[in-house]
């Protein structure tokens, strides 16, 4: 459904040029669960924010369901990032001086033309409160972000990505500020919305652990994927009840 077709990327600043993607192939298949892995510098936050139209690349194409998605206009790409692709980072980038739920309403805001917000206000209150709760955090819904735990702020980010009910999840080493515990919650929340809704996600880790709870596992040296297997499944330890 998501395809990386001889993606190349360089970053240029000054003099120095830094040549990240060097002609990329990558398909990813509609309700999988991949995550991508390599050293750092090889490349994988760059494909990631290339899949997810952050970033355009300097030659080649990203496709999503056979329309070229890395050259739309600014419009279409802006409804794009808001509807279809949910985004989740290592920092989680949530707005410090709003609440949970409010933090988790963002989208809608941003999507307000489309969405004719404002006689729709208290739905959409509800959904947020509603993925606030099934990610655990019914007793959280008024906090701000520096009263939460780590791992409470990734998921307070992870229901604020499903907001919109988006296709695909784009996941750039969503546990590398957690410690295993909270990690290993996140990445089992990852997997049931996988498997109970059908969103596809593609997960850059540097965890190796993690990678067992995913279907495939994409390797990226030097801007190229070099490796692409399915993942070396292991029992996953079952969901905590508090989560
Ligand atoms: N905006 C930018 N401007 C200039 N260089 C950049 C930019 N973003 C990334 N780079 C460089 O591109 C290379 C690849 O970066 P990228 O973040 O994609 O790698 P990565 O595999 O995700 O690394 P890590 O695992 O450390 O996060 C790095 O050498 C980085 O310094």
């Amino acid at each position: 459904m998501l395809t990386a077709e001889k993606l190349e990327k360089t970053y240029r600043r000054h003099a120095v040029q830094v040549r990240v993607l060097n002609g990329l192939n990558l398909e990813v298949q509609t309700g999988e669960f991949l995550s991508i892995v390599g050293a750092s510098g090889s490349g994988k936050s760059t494909l990631l924010h290339l899949l997810g139209t952050l970033d355009a690349p300097d030659a080649g194409r990203v496709m999503l369901k056979g329309k070229r998605i890395d050259n739309l206009p600014a419009r279409e790409r802006d409804r794009l990032r808001n509807r279809t692709f949910g985004y989740i980072f290592q920092f989680y980038h949530l707005l410090p001086e709003l609440n949970a739920v409010d933090n988790v309403l963002m989208p809608a805001y941003i999507g307000n033309s489309v969405l004719n917000w404002w006689q729709t206000r208290r739905q959409w209150r509800r959904r947020a409160e509603d993925l606030l709760n099934k990610m655990g955090l019914g007793h959280r819904l008024k906090h701000r972000p520096r009263e939460l735990s780590g791992g409470e702020m990734q998921r307070t980010a992870i229901a604020r990505a499903l907001l919109m009910n988006p296709r695909v999840l784009l996941a750039d080493e969503p546990t590398g500020n957690l410690d295993a515990q909270a990690g290993g919650e996140i990445v089992r929340l990852l997997r049931d919305i996988n498997r109970d809704e059908g969103v596809t996600i593609v997960m850059v880790t540097h965890n190796t652990d993690i990678v067992s709870a995913t279907d495939r596992v994409v390797r990226m040296v030097g801007g190229v994927v070099t490796d692409d297997t399915p993942a070396p499944h292991q029992p996953f330890q079952p969901r905590l009840a508090a989560v």
